[in-house]
């Protein structure tokens, strides 16, 4: 028998879903830049609205009244761009070259949610035809592992093509994820379980085919997904189960029996919570005890397909299980490197307080050494891990004892050198006094030192489970890159612009930016040219035309002050790949709005696929 719920489900949505929900689009920012997508529609004659501040009631309001020429940027997830429902991508060079994927914003937040640190290693059970595959390589910035795996022959090329398009790194695992036993995949730490459901949320579904029985064999088969999720990976720390059904059959009820048989092993992660209280929907609480933390997608209210996700955390004490799992030997080795960078770390400080200026003598060649590491390992090589082999054991504990010393020399100059600046910049402020720039900025990244505990010091990075020899963040390399500069260059503002564009440390400065700071330079030089005070004291007259150079100034002004999405956390990720890529030279292109065009986003379309411009239909959110 089918379920009272699928049953409402099916007189409810009668004629609320299908093609009126809005288009939602993710830049693929391994290969476009946030900025550049902007940039790039907004070339084309579409006006891109800021996403408010407010609330995401106050978000989908503005998402009901987005109108044809319009997009917004996702209230969540900052890859995410909204557009009118009639608008057509299929054609869009963007699209079909793998910088933009046509994927809902529901499906989108099980990645969000899964929320991968850069560097780590990703399983994806069931990942065909690869849009939360690609998405997690975004995500980690190509920088980790993420094994795909799909079993159907088929879906595996599609996976395939899909990978490839997207430029992401990702390892196909062309088998029954059944057949990966215990001890195969050791080194997963999360793992996205998106498994094959009824699809009850998709525009497409056809209520009247689906079948008790269909549905009780797809209920089994996600069980048994989940509990080998749950069971055959010791070292994984988070799972995402998502569904794109809408019925508690294939979703709390699973997720309930799951935990149920793990007896306290695992933890339901409250979604509300994780989503700072900013979503509307939750399973119901009643038959499930679990369902009110986990996340409800729904059509009619949140504008998205119907989607269902858990967020699943190893429970602590578990963990600590999995952790004692390595050699006794690795943990004696483990042991004496922390205690020794411990000891290094306290002489160090004394002696920095001694004499600033030693600080960035040390720290200075330390930076530079490890931006040469990383680079080495940008090629997707995997960065080397202790070894309990006897000869290259010690070897390699040579090696990250080095690396984590350098860590900490570093960490330790940087909030010593912070606490020295921010020390005399008070002393010399006086009461309502305006704090300089550069002072406010120390400030921010303070605040986000401190809400950011594992981006911060040594000591934090070792408690929060950072190996050692693991990479430290980039939004962590940033803030020393820019602290280094505010130190070199007490007098440059630039620091802040920096920051506030979203430049990781080695990368270029955007062409942009360098035409600000030119356009800057020319206005410091000839006054006249700038701003509106001097415009009137150089008596230009109404109707007069304002000189070339002075509009082209005011102009990129206002786009340095209108960025604001610039400098979100999320942005700092999706912001810092290949701006080195040249966007193509732009023509006033004509808006793809076709108003005849129907439901669903479900085209999926292969490399040679696209060159012969044909195209294999297929729901990209992987309903089969
Ligand atoms: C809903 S789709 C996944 C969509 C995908 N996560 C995405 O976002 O693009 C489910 C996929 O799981 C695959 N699948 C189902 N059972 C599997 C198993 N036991 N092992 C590996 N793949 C499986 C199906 O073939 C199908 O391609």
């Amino acid at each position: 028998m089918l379920s009272r719920a699928f049953l409402n489900i099916e007189d409810k949505f009668e004629d609320k879903i299908g093609p009126r929900r809005p288009r939602y689009v993710r830049v693929n920012t391994l290969k476009l830049c946030i900025e550049e997508f902007i940039s790039w529609f907004e070339y084309e004659g579409y006006e891109f609205v800021p996403c408010t501040i407010g609330t995401y009631n106050d978000y989908l309001s503005q998402v009901r009244n987005l109108t044809e020429s319009q997009f917004l940027q996702d209230y969540h997830i900052k890859s995410i761009f909204v557009f009118h429902t009639d608008t057509k991508f299929y054609d869009h060079e963007l699209y079909t070259n793998g910088r933009i994927f046509l994927q809902d914003k529901a499906s989108a937040l099980a990645v969000h949610l899964l929320a991968p640190e850069m560097g780590s290693t990703v399983l994806d059970m069931c990942a065909a035809p690869g849009m939360k595959t690609t998405q997690v390589a975004a995500h980690i910035n190509n920088n980790g592992k993420i094994y795909a795996c799909e079993r159907d022959p088929e879906r595996q090329n599609t996976l395939q093509n899909i990978i490839k398009l997207a430029g992401a790194h990702a390892e196909l695992i062309a088998k029954d994820i059944f057949d990966i036993k215990k001890g195969m995949l050791d080194d997963v730490e999360y793992i996205l379980l998106d498994p094959s459901c009824s699809g009850s949320g998709m525009d497409l579904y056809d209520y009247k085919q689906a079948g008790a029985e269909k549905l009780q064999k797809l209920t089994d088969l996600q069980e048994k997904l989940l509990r080998h999720a749950t069971t055959n990976f010791p070292r994984v720390k988070r799972i995402v189960y998502s569904t794109c059904s809408l019925l508690p059959e294939e979703n709390e009820k699973v997720v309930s029996n799951i935990m149920k048989a793990a007896k306290g092993k695992w933890q339901i992660q409250s979604v509300r919570e994780l989503l700072n209280n900013q979503w509307n929907n939750f399973g119901s609480g009643e038959a499930h005890s679990i369902a009110a933390r986990c996340l409800y997608a729904k059509p009619e209210s949140d504008l998205t397909k119907g989607f269902f996700l858990a967020v699943m955390d190893r429970n602590p004490r578990d963990w600590s299980k999995c952790i004692s799992m390595s050699s006794e030997k690795e943990k004696v080795e483990t042991k004496k490197i922390m205690e020794i960078t411990r000891q290094e770390k306290i002489a160090k400080r004394g002696k920095l307080k001694a004499n600033n200026k030693q600080i960035e003598e040390v720290a200075k060649p330390d930076f530079q050494e490890e931006e040469e590491t990383e680079a080495q390992n940008e090629g997707g090589e995997p960065v080397p891990t202790v070894n309990s082999e006897d000869e290259g054991h010690s070897k390699n504990v040579v090696a990250i004892d080095k690396k984590c010393r350098k860590q900490k020399r570093r960490t330790d100059g940087e909030s010593q050198s912070l606490n020295n600046i921010t020390d005399n910049l008070s002393g010399l402020l006086m009461e309502g006094e305006e704090i300089p720039k550069k002072k406010r900025k120390i400030d921010k990244l303070k605040q986000i030192e401190e809400s950011e505990p594992n981006a911060s010091h040594a000591e934090d990075i070792s408690s929060n489970n950072i190996t050692c020899g693991e990479e430290i963040p980039k939004k962590r390399r940033k803030i020393g890159k820019l602290k280094q500069i505010e130190e070199s260059e007490p007098n440059a503002s630039r620091g802040e612009d920096i920051s506030s564009n979203n430049i990781t440390c080695g990368e270029e400065i955007p062409k942009k930016r360098r035409k600000i700071d030119k356009l800057k330079q020319i206005e410091k030089s000839e006054p006249n040219a700038s701003h509106g005070e001097d415009i009137s004291s150089n008596n230009i007259t109404c109707g007069e035309e304002i000189p070339k150079k002075r509009r082209k100034i005011d102009k990129l002004k206002q786009i340095e002050e209108s960025e604001p999405n610039a400098s979100q956390g999320e942005d700092i990720l999706s912001n810092n790949i290949i701006c080195g890529e040249e966007v193509p030279k732009k023509k006033k292109r004509k808006r793809h709005v076709d108003i005849n065009e129907g439901a669903e986003a479900t085209q999926i379309r292969s490399d040679s696929e696209f060159t012969k411009k044909k195209s294999k239909k297929m729901n990209i959110d992987g309903s089969e």
